[in-house]
């Protein structure tokens, strides 16, 4: 069970310059995310919903240290972050992989760039493969494949690098309904082998309770903490309609109702 601090956000604040509608050529502060206060600890998986524009994908970002908090700081295993890392990795909406690699060379590549001598890549490549479904697979090039068999090699790609922390920006939100559903499940598989800590942004409130053991639910401008939700559900895994059952039904319209308070009304959740 998940029990050191892995993340911690300290009143995390990001402000934007944007240019100020009402009077011409002047600038105004707009603020993304407000105060975010809140920890995850090693080995959860947390899901986080919330409207469009919320700041999801800023949060991310600034777990990513692709940008720096205005006020408040994040720090992972006590040490504050300031730029990317080889200690989180992203998975993206679109798979971002190189059209000219196949599955293998993708998921190489990172090991490559780390000076993972030739034999061990290819051994690495392998078992990663094999996680994620895709042994007989590894030889095509992104093109041949499907798009949720591309997210499969992304989320191998990210794997290879051992990152501590599995940062997924809407993954799967461009995949069909069953597909989704699948990797859902192949994703809690791996994420019960890897133990990794996995930050996951959804816009499903579905998707999110199925995967996170808690949910953050986020408001509308600006994205400030509105919830954190505790998910107590077993045997995801083991219950093939997991979905039906009392707990997850409750679980799901506990979220669904937070986002349907008055704050979220005009919002494109
Ligand atoms: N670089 C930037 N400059 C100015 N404003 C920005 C910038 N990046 C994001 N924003 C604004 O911050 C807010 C949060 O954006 P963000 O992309 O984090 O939201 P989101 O919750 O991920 O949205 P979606 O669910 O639609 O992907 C939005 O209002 C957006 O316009």
């Amino acid at each position: 069970m998940a029990t050191a601090e892995k993340i911690r956000f300290e009143r995390v604040t990001k402000t934007f310059t944007v240019r100020d509608t009402e009077q011409k050529g002047a600038m105004k502060e707009f603020t993304a995310v407000k105060e975010l206060d809140f920890n995850v600890k090693e080995g959860e998986f947390v899901t986080l919903v919330g409207p469009s524009g919320c700041g999801k994908s800023t949060l991310l970002d600034l777990l990513g240290g692709l940008t720096t908090p205005t006020r408040g700081r994040i720090l992972i295993d006590g040490k504050e972050i300031t730029g990317p890392g080889l200690d989180r990795g992203t998975v993206f909406q679109q798979y971002a992989l190189f059209p000219w690699k196949t599955a293998r060379g993708n998921i190489e590549f990172g090991l490559e760039a780390k000076g993972v001598p030739k034999h061990e890549r290819k051994e690495q490549a392998n078992h990663f493969l094999s996680l994620v479904g895709l042994s007989d697979f590894g030889e095509r090039y992104p093109h041949e494949l499907s798009g949720g068999m591309k997210q499969r090699v992304a989320i191998a790609r990210s794997l290879a690098f051992n990152p501590d922390v599995l940062l997924m920006d809407e993954p799967f939100a461009a995949l069909d309904a069953q597909t989704r559903e699948s990797l859902q499940s192949e994703l809690l598989r791996i994420w019960q082998k890897t133990k990794k800590t996995i930050i996951f942004i959804t816009h499903g409130i579905d998707e999110a309770v199925y995967l996170g053991e808690r949910v953050v639910v986020l408001t509308p401008n600006p994205g400030m903490v509105k919830k954190i939700v505790d998910i107590p559900l077993k045997n995801r895994l083991e219950d093939a309609d997991i979905r039906s059952h009392p707990d997850f039904v409750k679980a799901r319209h506990e979220v669904w109702s937070l986002l349907h308070e008055a704050e979220y009304l005009g919002a494109n959740i």
